[in-house]
């Protein structure tokens, strides 16, 4: 299964905990971090601001509430999300394919990609085990690395799954004779949660967290395009209050452009406002 472009716009304060929503899962047994082991994936150096590792805060704190958070992605969540992208779509690539998939994936986000005016785009993540929040967040609102904040944490948790919206309406039906892209829809895509973690509700929290986003930005409706060979995927948005439009024959409606044999439903959904 392939999927389309994945790029962020990001939060401008760190403070801001109204970005942030929580929800707990109830894991039949105790939850440990599925890679970290002794060693967190993202073990980076502030020693510039004269700070410790994040591995060493890490420790100081371990991690015990199986919390979910969603929030925007930021930079230092960037492999993750190319790493939950790529075991979600490609599931069935080894390495070292899957190595170059995801470095392909990184390096496609990161080189970012560019938002026509007015336009936004968000990714957002579903992490665990970000134990204090994200109350120590270093970097610059203005610095901005591809489509990603320029900003991290110390304790920035485990991205368990990801979801882009964004208001480009490359794939929604333009109107007019001169087939105008539409403005207030916007448009989900790339939602993956990582296998170990799926049927805990993420993705259902991760939907209601874009449609909020949406909604802020003053969309009056939520669109995707969903493979019809992906029953989990319809069930998901159907259950979320998504309904399939049924695309006029002979509609010359954009895709995304995926292997030519994939076939699309295209679902919408009306935000209250
Ligand atoms: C717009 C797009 O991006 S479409 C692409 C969707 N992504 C993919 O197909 C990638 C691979 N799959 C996945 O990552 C996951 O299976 C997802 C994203 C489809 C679902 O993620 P999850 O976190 O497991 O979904 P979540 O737990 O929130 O389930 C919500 C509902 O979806 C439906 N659902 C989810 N998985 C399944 C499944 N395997 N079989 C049947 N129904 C399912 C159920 O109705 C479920 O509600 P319920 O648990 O109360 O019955």
């Amino acid at each position: 299964m392939r999927s389309f472009p994945l790029g962020t716009s990001l939060s401008p304060t760190p403070l801001n905990t109204s970005k942030i929503s929580s929800f707990n899962i109830n894991f039949k047994k105790p939850t440990t971090f599925p890679s970290w082991g002794s060693t967190p994936p993202h073990e980076f150096s502030l020693s510039q601001s004269g700070l410790c590792r994040a591995s060493q805060v890490a420790d100081l704190f371990p991690t015990v509430s199986p919390e979910i958070i969603v929030r925007e992605a930021r930079l230092e969540d960037c492999w993750e999300v190319a790493e939950t992208h790529c075991s979600s779509f490609f599931p069935e690539y080894s390495f070292p394919l899957d190595f170059v998939l995801r470095m392909d994936r990184l390096v496609a986000m990161l080189a970012g990609f560019t938002l026509p005016n007015g336009c936004k785009r968000t990714c957002l993540v579903a992490v665990i085990g970000n134990s204090f929040g994200e109350t120590i967040v270093f970097g610059s609102d203005d610095l901005k690395v591809g489509g990603f904040d320029g900003k991290f944490s110390l304790n920035k948790g485990y991205v368990v799954g990801i979801l882009t919206v964004d208001t480009v309406a490359d794939f929604l039906p333009r109107k007019g004779p001169l087939r105008q892209k539409r403005t207030g829809i916007a448009y989900i895509s790339n939602v993956a949660v990582r296998e170990k973690f799926r049927r805990k509700g993420i993705a259902k929290h991760l939907v209601a967290k874009a449609e909020s986003k949406a909604r802020s930005w003053g969309c009056r409706a939520i669109a995707l395009h969903c493979d019809f060979r992906n029953p989990a995927a319809t069930k998901l948005y159907q259950g979320q209050g998504f309904r399939s439009i049924k695309v006029p024959a002979g509609a010359n409606w954009p895709q995304p452009k995926t292997s030519p044999d994939m076939k699309f439903n295209f679902m919408m959904k009306l935000l209250n406002n």
